[in-house]
């Protein structure tokens, strides 16, 4: 019995070295985490020192990155990869609020509800693995592209008791309106009387999906896709379940659910009977004789499922293709077409393939020349591998052995990165060390897989192409692999000739055959296709579906001529070998895997391993046995022995100079490609003259190789922390040098604005009696222009609106929609300033003016004793808050005088006494600034 603990600390990341150990916690169990939504979810430092790592050394070493998650069903690697996505375009993507952020955001919305279903670990278990490849170009993120690897086509049609069909479906149900319900034929329809969803856990949470489809139809109007379209082929599928075929009295087979069949012909804008035709008929090819034949209820039943798999994949392909088309590629809005496959690699071809059947040949050459352009352009790329977790439901079919196999594949990935690597290198170049490096190797089991012969992936191909049964098919690989540690030979409980068991690195799973041999072949039959021909069929988006098929098929000759295609979109594009695909969905699978891998040996890998905390999904419960289990798989205690006292780390010493030779005085460096390895020592001498203190087992070991330099962990962080702190006091001083130098270059100017500033308050400073208290002269007032331009004052002191001014509302609406402004924030005035412009020089006040009229006109009226005369004199001592006016000090009173009552005196004047004779101040300086 496993113990539990409730996990009450927060910390839920740590490191091995540079190896990420996150735990799932499940806070926030089922929680609609969306790209956008994780804005609110505080980012872990680990995670984001990920992100910085990745971007970093892209930018250093132009190699592309890859973070990989890993971990079993549940453990958040999906949680993990949004977050990392955000990161990701925070530090190099402009932030989640650029149009590529919210593109993408969009995308994973709408993928994820057809992308993910409830299985028995996880109730968000995607079911599309996801690779995400984010281009950069010159450090900045330029361009992403979601890679799917779509697999798990049964549960559209059977979904295991206790999980459930894909979250779309319930939420389609939950979320369609009473007129849209009525369009597609869904009045009256829901989980329980649908057969394809009958099959699995039928409980919704109505509100909550409700709510996720709204999401998902705005999300599928961010990306163009017309919601008409793909919400008719996803009615079409559920209503195909309840269309069931029965052995009639003839050679006919009957339909039961004969509205749901006309339903389904509407939605896909067939008509029924070519529909019931496509169906229920097959064209056989007796040597150059083309043989029609009715099919038995039981084969109906199967192509009515091919149908609606095929309906289901391929509308999710197109969606990523449509997601990943940039628009301005010159994709179409409004039509989606499916004339080309969902590949891990060819998605230049795949648009202009895509743009032949749209464009015509023009728009494909260009289309092509432009992809082709674009594919030279990027420099590189960060991607975040978010496959399939490790998986054992009961009973597990072909698909999970799929899912299982990447499990392994990933986990060798890892295997070989951190251990073998690191045991071979120090054996070729003799280093010896006192750590024993033990990790089990997972090949035996990824070759009992996947082995070009007699793996049970091509044993499955051979038994498939002879139409072989499940029951020889588990006899023949229990012959092949009798010795096999990894493939059980003892016979299952209860008996049953179809199961098979496999002990996987992280755990014992037991395989169902009994589907495996047609979910292998993966075949739709050519006179179903024909259906979706467009003289025949006037739903276009159903037709794109199955383009490539149907021009194949019409290239030549007319109609069915007794061929297969695939189910789910191929990444071949020769579709056919002789009547049969090219390939089979274990193959195909396969292909994809090794271009994936093929991608990732080019990558400089960073690894996130993720821990799910228990195994009922219950929020922040630790189990100690689930956790340790997953740790004994992840091989996290061996990577802990190796990061504190092997050599995880090596480095050519030309790059061990380059990073690190800071560390070193500049002198005693040789810096010379014969001498790098001396460098090195000398280097290493220096950082360990204070070693830090260490913990238990960790070592600050190192020893030179042939050509590399070999480090622990506990050295290269040692290292790592020594030059960050060079570089943080370098610069330091380098600011501190240049701050002084460019503030004493400024010294002169910052002293004369200075002085002007003090020069100003000192003569507003006058007082109202007229009595000065400074008189400050400035020697530069009349400045050639060798000095600086002093800078604008702040804005301050704008006096408030005149609220008897007259303003016109309407213009002022217009003026603020004209110009984007806030109507009820209002920009402030700008502020009266402390000078006057008269043609490129500044005066500042005070200045003299002449009046050029009396003012007031009438003294008496305004309640003034006196006037000031036309031709007098007078002293301007600022700009007045009335707007429009000027302040006069006049004997020793403040007067707000319009400005058109007096006249500028340029020159410098003496302002002499007032017609009263009362005391006037001393004649004032005005200051002129060139401008
Ligand atoms: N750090 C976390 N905090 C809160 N909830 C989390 C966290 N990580 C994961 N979860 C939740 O746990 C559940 C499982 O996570 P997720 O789907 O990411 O796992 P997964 O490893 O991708 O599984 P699968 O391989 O089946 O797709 C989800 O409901 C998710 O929201």
């Amino acid at each position: 019995m496993s113990k539990i603990q409730h996990l009450n600390h927060r910390s839920l990341q740590t490191n091995v070295g540079p190896i990420l150990l996150s735990v799932n916690p499940y806070h926030d169990v089922g929680n609609p985490l969306t790209l956008s939504s994780t804005r609110s979810v505080p980012l872990a430092p680990q995670l984001r020192k990920i992100v910085q790592e990745a971007v970093r050394q892209q930018a250093e070493t132009g190699y592309p990155q890859a973070i990989i998650l890993s971990g079993t069903s549940g453990s958040g690697k999906t949680h993990c990869s949004m977050l990392l996505l955000r990161q990701l375009f925070a530090v190099a993507g402009g932030g989640p609020e650029t149009d590529a952020f919210k593109h993408l955001a969009a995308a994973f919305t709408v993928l994820r509800s057809l992308g993910s279903a409830k299985t028995t670990t996880n109730s968000e278990s995607s079911r599309i693995g996801q690779f995400i490849e984010v281009q950069v170009t010159d450090g900045a993120l330029y361009r992403t592209k979601i890679h799917c690897y779509f697999l798990d086509q049964t549960r559209v049609i059977r979904p295991l008791p206790n999980e459930k069909n894909y979250h779309i479906f319930y939420q389609m149900l939950a979320g369609l309106n009473a007129d849209e319900c009525a369009r597609l034929n869904l009045e009256g329809y829901s989980p329980a009387n649908l057969r394809y969803l009958q099959h699995g856990d039928i409980r919704q949470d109505e509100q909550e999906d409700a709510a996720r489809f709204q999401a998902w139809k705005a999300c599928l109007g961010i990306l163009g896709i017309p919601f008409l379209d793909v919400v008719r082929v996803l009615a079409a599928v559920l209503l195909l379940g309840n269309v069931q075929f029965v052995d009639g009295q003839g050679l006919e087979v009957e339909v039961v659910g004969e509205t749901e069949l006309n339903a389904v012909a509407n939605l896909l804008g067939v008509p029924p009977a070519q529909l019931f035709r496509g169906l229920t008929t097959r064209t056989h090819n007796a040597r150059g004789q083309l043989i029609k034949s009715v099919c038995d209820a039981n084969m109906s039943n199967m192509t009515r499922d091919c149908l609606a798999k095929a309906l289901y994949c391929r509308t999710v392909a197109t969606i990523v293709r449509r997601a990943n088309s940039l628009k301005r590629l010159g994709s179409t809005l409004g039509t989606l077409s499916s004339d080309s496959n969902e590949s891990v690699h060819n998605q230049a071809e795949v648009a202009s393939q895509h743009a032949s059947t749209i464009g015509g040949n023009a728009g494909s050459k260009s289309m092509a020349a432009l992809n082709n352009a674009v594919r030279h352009a990027t420099d590189g790329f960060i991607g975040i591998l978010d496959m399939f977790g490790f998986e054992e439901p009961r009973p597990a079919q072909l698909e999970h052995l799929c899912i299982n196999l990447c499990a392994e594949t990933m986990q060798h990935f890892y295997n070989t990165h951190i251990f073998k690597s690191s045991v071979e290198s120090c054996r070729e170049e003799g280093i010896i060390c006192d750590t024993e490096v033990d990790y089990v190797d997972n090949v035996p089991c990824i070759d009992l897989i996947s082995s070009l012969r007699t793996g049970l992936l091509s044993m499955l191909d051979a038994e498939c192409s002879v139409r072989g049964t499940a029951e020889s098919y588990v006899a023949k690989i229990k012959v092949q692999h009798r010795n096999s540690a990894r493939l059980e030979q003892r016979v299952l409980e209860p008996y049953d000739p179809r199961l098979f068991a496999i002990r996987h690195f992280a755990g014992r799973v037991e395989y169902d055959t009994t589907d495996f041999l047609d979910t292998n072949r993966d075949v739709v039959p050519d006179d179903l296709v024909s259906v979706f021909y467009k003289h025949t069929c006037n739903f276009g988006f159903a037709t794109h579906l199955f383009g490539t098929e149907l021009k194949a098929l019409y290239a030549q000759e007319n109609g069915p001529r007794g061929l297969s295609f695939r189910i789910a979109p191929t990444s071949h594009t020769d579709l056919l070998n002789g009547d049969e695909p090219v390939s089979t969905l274990t193959q195909d699978f396969h292909t994809r895997l090794d271009n994936l891998l093929r991608t990732l040996v080019h990558a400089r890998p960073h690894f996130v391993r993720c821990i799910r905390s228990n195994t009922a999904e219950k929020g922040g419960v630790f189990d100690r046995g689930a956790v340790v289990r997953q740790i004994r798989a992840l091989q996290v205690l061996e990577t802990v022995n190796l990061m504190a006292s092997g050599f995880p780390h090596r480095m050519r010493f030309k790059q061990f100079t380059a990073r690190y030779r800071m560390l070193a005085p500049f002198r005693l460096l040789r810096r010379c490609e014969e001498k790098a390895l001396e460098d090195c020592k000398v280097i290493l001498d220096f950082a360990l003259e204070n070693p830090p203190e260490l913990d238990g087992s960790v070592t600050l070991s190192w020893a030179p190789g042939k050509r590399h330099i070999f480090l622990s962990e506990g050295i290269r962080q040692h290292l790592e922390r020594l030059r960050t702190e060079v570089r943080m006091k370098s610069a330091t001083l380098i600011q501190a040098t240049w701050r002084g130098w460019n503030l004493r270059k400024r010294l002169g100017t910052i002293r004369r604005t200075h002085d002007i500033q003090l020069m100003g308050g000192a003569l507003l400073s006058i007082n109202k009696t007229g009595t000065r208290t400074a008189n400050v002269t400035h020697s530069s007032a009349n400045n050639t222009g060798t000095a600086t331009r002093p800078r604008p004052q702040p804005i301050a002191g704008t006096p408030p609106p005149d609220p008897n001014e007259k303003c016109d509302s309407k213009i002022i609406a217009q003026t603020c929609t004209l110009f984007g402004l806030d109507l009820e924030r209002p920009p402030p005035v700008p502020p009266s300033r402390s000078y006057t412009v008269t043609g490129n020089s500044k005066l500042g006040y005070p200045q003299t003016r002449i009046m050029k009229m009396n003012f007031p006109e009438d003294p008496a009226a305004v309640g003034l004793g006196e006037q000031l005369r036309k031709g007098e004199a007078v002293t301007v001592t600022g700009a007045s808050h009335r707007r429009g006016h000027l302040i006069v000090e006049h004997n020793g009173i403040s007067l707000h005088v319009p400005f058109q009552y007096m006249e500028l005196v340029k020159t410098i004047a003496p302002v002499p006494s007032g017609p009263a004779g009362g005391s006037v101040p001393a004649p004032p300086t005005a200051t002129a600034v060139n401008i």
